[in-house]
């Protein structure tokens, strides 16, 4: 009786264990979301592997946005790596990177508070990307590349929710800088021919950063950079407290360019950087890496014109102040300012 009793349970028991493993295998292969859930799961750690941030839940606008977003560990630029502009990195370190790094400093008073807004302008090629870069390496700080007309064309509809996007992900990544390059083709001043989609996303984007504004404990800021700070609308300049002039570089600052462009490339250790600074007048950055990298054709052509003439020589001898003074003043000669 006793054994018989035993025996039905146990029974009882491996029926209730099959149902079980049944009903939940059943429910797993019906379960239609479930692939799409993974693939999300695994979107999302490709996402926090390539920031370098903990797992977050993102929402598909903001997938859209991630893809803009830069990890500050894969940034090349740093301040080391900018020539001149040295007073501008001490008072972008002061007012930016320092409250992002440390902002336990800023906590004492209302005086200290963190920049929400900072305006870089100046001439095309003067080194605005590569400073608001260098800061976003330099503070640890994620880095999101506002595109504006990519987002325009590529999300018609979209657009505000984009926009919205751009400042939820921001807090869910902070600390982070959200930049706008060309800010004035966003937030310029505005015109009969703007149209509603970039009407309502100027709107949207105004009471998103007044919000963040207000939130002391956002580690967020917004970097603008424009070559026509006078297109500005006055209410996004009241938004852009902190505002720095990139002008062309003087004499000692094209020295300080000529040097971070060769550092690491064959040349004569005989250079006399001022003198060839003195040669390039009215070059912004941009323009003076242009020309390094004329001269640095010259030693190649004669190593191939040598090579024609039966040389023995391995390699192109290091460049040296003649090609570079050679290529300045062709470049001069050919240049439209
Ligand atoms: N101060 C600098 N030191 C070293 N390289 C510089 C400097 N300024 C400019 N360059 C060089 O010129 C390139 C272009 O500079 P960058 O894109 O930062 O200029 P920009 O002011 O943002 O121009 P734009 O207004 O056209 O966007 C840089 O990638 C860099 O190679």
């Amino acid at each position: 009786m006793k054994t018989k009793f035993m025996q039905e349970l146990l029974l009882y028991a491996a029926r209730a264990a099959l149902s079980c493993f049944v009903l939940f295998a059943g429910l797993r292969y019906l379960d239609s979301n479930r692939e799409a859930a993974k693939k999300a799961l695994e979107k999302k750690r490709e996402l926090s592997k390539r920031l370098g941030r903990p797992i977050i839940h993102t929402t598909p606008y903001e997938d859209v946005i991630a893809c803009d977003v830069i990890n500050p560990d894969h940034i090349d630029v740093d301040f080391e790596s900018i020539g001149g502009l040295d007073s501008i990195k001490q008072a972008l370190f002061e007012l930016v990177i320092l409250p992002l790094r440390r902002p336990e400093l800023f906590a004492y008073g209302k005086l200290l508070g963190p920049q929400k807004g900072v305006l870089l302008y100046g001439p095309p090629g003067t080194g605005k990307t590569m400073l608001a870069k260098a800061i976003a390496k330099e503070s640890g700080a994620a880095f999101i590349n506002v595109r504006v007309s990519n987002l325009m064309s590529k999300w018609f509809g979209d657009a505000q929710k984009l926009v919205a996007a751009v400042f939820s992900l921001a807090y869910k990544l902070q600390p982070a800088i959200i930049f706008i390059d060309e800010v004035d083709s966003f937030l310029g001043q505005r015109r009969a021919t703007d149209n509603e989609v970039l009407t309502s996303m100027k709107t949207e984007f105004m009471a998103l950063w007044d919000g963040f504004t207000t939130d002391q404990n956002a580690r967020v800021m917004v970097l603008a950079a424009t070559n026509r700070p006078s297109d500005l609308d006055e209410a996004i300049l009241r938004r852009l407290p902190q505002v720095f002039e990139i002008g062309k570089p003087d004499r000692g600052d094209r020295e300080k360019i000529l040097k971070v462009i060769l550092k690491g490339e064959r040349v004569d250790d005989s250079i006399d950087f001022d003198h060839i600074a003195s040669l390039c007048g009215g070059y912004t950055g941009s323009d003076i890496l242009e020309v390094c990298k004329q001269a640095a054709y010259i030693p190649l052509r004669d190593f191939l014109q040598g090579e024609r003439n039966g040389s023995r020589s391995h390699a192109p001898r290091p460049l040296s102040q003649l090609d570079l003074a050679k290529a300045f003043d062709t470049s001069r000669k050919t240049r439209v300012i």
